[in-house]
C-alpha cells in the first residue's frame, strides 16, 4: 500500500483505557470516532488509519488523536474497527492480519460483508463482530444493529455496544437479519432526507419561502417521528387523527398512494437488501 498516514510512536494502552483503533476515516469511520470522543473515551485510546494523508491530519487536528498507518495503529489496539469500504476490505485484511493478536475483537461496519468471510482473514482467537450504524450518530440519534460472529462472545459483542452506545441506539439481531437491517436503518436516513428536501421544495413551489418551507417540513419530520417513538401507537392510527374526513390531507394521501409511495418504499429496501448481498461478493 501506498503511505497512508503519519506514522506515530509504538501504543501504550493508558490505563484503564484500552486503545481502539478506528480503520478508515471517511463518513462513518469519522462518526464513530467523534462518537467514541464524546461518550468519554480519551483521546490517547482512540487512534485513526486514513488513507488519505490530508484527511489523517485534518482528523488529528479536529479530534486530537494520532493518525497512524493501518499496521501501527492495529498493533498494541485492543479493538479494531473496520470502517472502509467493502470493495477495500479485502486489501486492508491481507495488510493488517499479520499485525493482529489473540484476545483482540474486530468490528465490522461494512455493509454486506459477513462475520464468516472475516473470521477466514484474521488470526485464530481474534473475535469478529458485524455492526451496521447509520449517519444520525453524529447527533447521538443514531441506530446500530450488532451481531456476533462464531468466535465471538458476550464481552465482545458488549464491546462492540459499547462502542455505538455513546451516539444512539444499539439493538443485537441474528446475523440473518443484517442485509435487512441495512436496507432499512443503514441507508434509512437518506430517505428521510430525500422526503424532506421533497417537502421543502413542494412548499416552495406553493409559495412559501425557502427557510419557511424549510423549518415547517423540518419540524414537522421532526414531531411525527417524536410523536411514533413517545407515544408507541401505530403510525396507521396517526395518520388516521391528521386525516379529517374530506380534509386536505385525505386530497394529498390520496396522490401519494397512486404515486405508489407503499410499493416504491418495498422495492427500495429489497434493492438496498440485495445491494448488501453483493457487496459481500466484493
Ligand atoms: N456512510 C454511511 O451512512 C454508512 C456506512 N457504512 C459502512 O461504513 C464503511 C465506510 O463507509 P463511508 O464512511 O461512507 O465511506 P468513505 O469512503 O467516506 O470512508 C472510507 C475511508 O476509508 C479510507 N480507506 C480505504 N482503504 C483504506 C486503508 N487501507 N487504510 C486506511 N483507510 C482506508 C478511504 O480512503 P479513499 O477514499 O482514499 O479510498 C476513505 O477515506 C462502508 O463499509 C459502509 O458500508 C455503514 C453504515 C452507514
Ligand atoms: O450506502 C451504503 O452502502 C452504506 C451502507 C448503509 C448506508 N450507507
Amino acid at each position: 500500500m501506498t503511505d497512508p498516514a503519519p506514522s506515530g510512536p509504538p501504543l501504550t494502552s493508558p490505563p484503564d483505557h484500552p486503545v481502539t483503533a478506528v480503520l478508515g476515516g471517511g463518513v462513518m469511520g469519522e462518526t464513530v470516532l467523534a462518537g467514541l470522543l464524546r461518550s468519554g473515551r480519551p483521546p490517547e485510546a482512540v487512534v485513526v488509519s486514513e488513507k488519505d494523508p490530508d484527511r489523517a491530519r485534518d482528523l488529528e487536528e479536529r479530534h486530537g488523536v494520532r493518525a497512524l498507518r493501518a499496521t501501527d495503529a492495529v498493533r498494541g489496539a485492543a479493538t479494531v474497527v473496520l470502517v472502509v469500504k467493502p470493495q477495500d476490505l479485502e486489501a486492508l485484511l491481507v495488510e493488517v492480519a499479520p499485525a493482529m493478536a489473540p484476545g483482540q475483537v474486530v468490528v465490522s461496519l461494512a455493509a454486506g460483508v459477513g462475520t464468516a468471510w472475516l473470521e477466514q482473514r484474521v488470526p485464530e482467537g481474534v473475535a469478529v463482530v458485524r455492526v451496521m450504524p447509520n449517519t444520525p450518530a453524529t447527533v447521538d440519534q443514531g441506530m446500530a444493529v450488532v451481531s456476533g460472529g462464531a468466535s465471538a462472545g458476550e464481552a465482545h459483542l458488549a464491546e462492540a455496544e459499547s462502542l455505538m452506545r455513546g451516539t444512539g441506539r444499539v439493538v443485537r439481531v441474528p446475523e440473518s437479519q443484517q442485509d435487512a437491517a441495512t436496507a432499512l436503518s443503514g441507508s434509512g436516513p437518506a430517505y428521510v432526507f430525500l422526503v424532506v428536501e421533497a417537502m421543502v421544495e413542494a412548499g416552495v413551489r406553493l409559495g412559501l419561502p425557502r427557510p419557511t418551507a424549510t423549518e415547517l417540513a423540518v419540524q414537522t419530520v421532526l414531531g411525527a417521528a417524536t410523536m411514533v417513538h413517545e407515544t408507541g401507537t401505530h403510525p396507521a392510527l396517526l395518520r388516521e387523527q391528521v386525516t379529517s374526513p374530506g380534509g386536505t390531507t385525505a386530497a394529498a394521501l390520496a396522490v401519494l398512494e397512486q404515486h405508489g409511495l407503499r410499493a416504491a418504499f418495498l422495492d427500495a429496501l429489497a434493492a438496498a437488501r440485495d445491494r448488501s448481498r453483493e457487496l459481500a461478493g466484493g
